[in-house]
């Protein structure tokens, strides 16, 4: 999405959940994914539980890559470390996962994260995973809600295999009310073994695509891009999960089972920067990611700028180039040649129409004659402008 010289910055997931919510399940599920490169943080060296086959190397080196990275650290000071040397662009990854241990506190990680403030990665949301069978037992005993809500993103309500299935919606909708109580822009999704739709939280094979992030013009020290054993790993995995679910298919099928749904909008021309950051700063129900690149005019020049959004969190840096003749952002959007601008909004059960209605407006105030960009270009990039000015 950006140029050549500037790598995108690497979304950072924090995994938190109380113990034995289904945290491992989760990552496991996503290291498995056939064309994710994700580097994996453990905060805690003990509970070290990874699907061993998923991982290449021994647990104490530093880094290490198959399907994914393992860097266990025994001290939270190595974070920052650990983050910066999982940028490398050798890597190629497409987002860095930090499973915290089941005692984390999620807003005083999220805070650690955003803190760092370094431009090569930034905070990509705040997965909470809790246990529908055990969730008002353990996190949520009090009369208010859990503030460790407060700084998530995203929820699953696992284990939902293990509620009756007349009683699923309903335990899915208890947890959502709750979290809402705290946070209404919490994303609330009900899940078996922790199966999610890894497109929600990030892009797979997006590392993989990016040549910025090949190092493959950058001759010495070179990691094996791919292992060999890394596909016959994830055809075992893939074997022994259709095992797991053995005769609890049937039911299985009978679970939620949403897949994640995205709507792309093109502009041509600068966008209205203050309305594309009314909707980033604001997302709609349902709408959990944005991300993209985008015109904008500040005062007499037209410059790209790559916008994420995950929740509460945004990110825009400066896009040295203009959005791709080709977006590769979502499934279906098409070749869309003569666009300067494009935006994917991703979630669940959100909007569809309304999303589309008001990005469309955002990326094309120019062509519409809503916006006077000559003489106010400036001022609306201002707060396009102190976001990028957050990551540099
Ligand atoms: N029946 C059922 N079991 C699950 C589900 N998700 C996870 N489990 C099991 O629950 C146990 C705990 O899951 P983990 O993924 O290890 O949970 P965790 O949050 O990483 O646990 P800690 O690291 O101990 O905090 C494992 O035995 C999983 O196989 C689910 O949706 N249904």
């Amino acid at each position: 999405m950006s140029g050549p010289t500037r790598r995108p910055a690497i979304p950072v997931i924090l995994l938190t959940g109380y113990l034995g919510a289904g945290k491992t399940s989760l990552l496991n599920h996503l290291l498995r994914h056939p064309d994710a490169r994700i580097g994996v943080i453990v905060n805690d060296f003990g509970d070290l539980n990874i699907d061993a086959g998923l991982v290449v190397g021994q647990v104490d080196e530093p880094l290490s890559i198959s399907g994914g990275c393992v860097c266990c650290l025994t001290d939270d000071s190595e974070l920052e470390d650990a983050l910066v040397a999982m940028t490398n662009p050798k890597l190629r990854l497409d987002a860095i996962i930090v499973e915290a241990s089941g005692f984390a506190e999620p807003l005083t990680l999220a805070r650690m994260i955003t803190r760092m403030g370094h431009h090569r990665f930034h905070l990509g949301g705040v997965i909470d995973v809790v246990d529908a069978t055990m969730y008002f037992d353990t996190i949520d005993t009090s009369s208010l809600p859990p503030l460790r809500f407060a700084a998530t993103t995203l929820v699953l309500v696992n284990k939902l295999d293990q509620v009756p299935a007349v009683d699923r919606e309903n335990t899915v909708e208890a947890v959502r009310a709750r979290v809402h109580e705290r946070n209404p822009r919490v994303i609330v999704i009900g899940t078996h073994h922790a199966r999610l739709d890894p497109t929600l939280i990030f892009d797979p094979g997006e590392g993989e695509q990016d040549p910025r992030r090949s190092g493959s013009d950058d001759g010495d020290n070179p990691i094996q891009p791919e292992l060999p054993i890394r596909e016959l790993l994830r055809q075992a995995y893939a074997e022994a999960a259709a095992d797991e679910l053995g005769d609890d298919e049937a039911d299985a099928e009978s679970l939620p089972h949403r897949h994640a749904q995205s709507v792309t909008v093109t502009g041509s021309g600068p966008v209205d920067p203050d309305a594309v950051m009314d909707f980033v700063e604001d997302l709609p129900p349902g709408v959990y990611r944005v991300k993209g690149t985008v015109l904008a005019a500040v005062g007499s020049r037209r410059r790209s700028f790559d916008v994420q959004a995950v929740g509460p969190n945004v990110y825009v840096a400066e896009a040295p180039r203009p959005v791709p003749k080709t977006p590769s952002l979502s499934a279906g959007n098409g070749d869309r040649p003569d666009a300067d601008s494009v935006l994917v909004a991703i979630g669940e059960d959100f909007d569809t129409e309304a999303a589309e209605a008001t990005l469309t407006a955002a990326l094309n105030s120019d062509a519409a004659g809503g916006l006077d960009v000559a003489a106010s270009g400036s001022d609306r990039s201002e707060r396009l402008l102190h976001h990028v000015r957050l990551h540099t």
